[in-house]
């Protein structure tokens, strides 16, 4: 499904500033494939996942979607087959905006443009029963806007919104990291729970170590730019976080620095 060739990205070229954020990077996804990505601080997690989803062009390298090369596409084309989920709760949704008209907007993308007029009685329906999924009481509220409700809500609709119609690819970057505890492992849950219902091939940074092995089916550790490690199937199942830990340092040759990595 998603195929990353020889990627490279390079910020401020050529001034001395210059920094090679991302080094020959390779990575395969299947269909249904979860991994998760961890790593220290500038290990090149969110360039990684800028460049895929088009915000960066990249310096060398080739991403392929489904056997569609697009490489040279501009964002907002990739947006139509990628969906994103952001740290902050703020950013996936019109807080001016009711869930209803939020979730329409989201629902339109998957119909072509002389349809996206109108929000039918079955488009309702399907709203309230994607949002009875996140057991928040939202389906009762379509006509709440979006800007009452609190981080935890905003974000499992932001979930909701960027899954109504099926994406090729989900990537979400640290989508949980800014949410309280008991929220935010409602929010895994429920990601986990479409991921995997949807079959979505999904990339999803954590800053959480602990739950880059217990959500997903497969963990990449980034380190200055390159893939450094890649758990799956026993080596995966096995591994604890004081083991990841180890095999980073022994591996990178240096502490692992990310305090929140380190702390969650
Ligand atoms: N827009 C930019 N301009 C210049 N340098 C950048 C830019 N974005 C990222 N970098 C640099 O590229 C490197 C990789 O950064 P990136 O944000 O991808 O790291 P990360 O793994 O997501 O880190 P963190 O966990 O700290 O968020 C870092 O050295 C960072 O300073």
């Amino acid at each position: 499904m998603l195929r990353v060739e020889s990627l490279s990205k390079i910020f401020s070229k050529g001034s001395t500033n210059e920094k090679l954020a991302l080094r020959d990077v390779n990575l395969s996804l299947g269909e249904g494939e979860f991994v998760t990505i961890i790593g220290g601080n500038g290990a090149g997690k969110s360039t990684l996942m800028n460049c895929i989803s088009g915000v960066y062009e990249i310096d060398n390298g080739r991403i392929t979607l489904d056997s569609t090369d697009i490489t040279f596409d501009p964002e907002y084309k990739r947006s139509r087959h990628i969906g994103r989920v952001f740290q902050d709760p703020l950013r996936g949704t019109a807080h001016d905006m009711t869930i209803e008209e939020n979730l329409s907007i989201a629902f339109a993308k998957g119909k072509s443009v002389g349809l996206q007029a109108g929000v039918s009685k079955k488009d309702i329906n399907l709203f309230k029963e994607r949002l009875q999924l996140l057991d928040l009481g939202l389906e009762n509220r379509l006509k709440h806007k979006v800007g009452l409700l609190s981080g935890g809500q905003r974000q499992a609709l932001t979930l909701l919104m960027a899954t109504i119609i099926k994406p090729r690819l989900l990537l979400l970057d640290e989508h949980t990291a800014a949410l309280d505890p008991t929220i935010a492992r409602k929010v895994l849950s429920l990601t986990r729970k479409i991921v995997s219902e949807e079959k979505l091939c999904t990339l999803m940074i954590t800053h959480n170590m602990k739950a880059s092995l217990e959500y997903g089916t497969r963990t990449i550790m980034m380190h200055e730019g390159r893939i450094m490690m890649d758990l799956q199937g026993h080596e995966r199942k096995d591994m604890t976080v004081d083991r990841l830990i180890e095999q980073f340092e022994k591996r990178s040759g240096a502490e692992l620095d990310n305090d929140r990595m380190l702390l969650g």
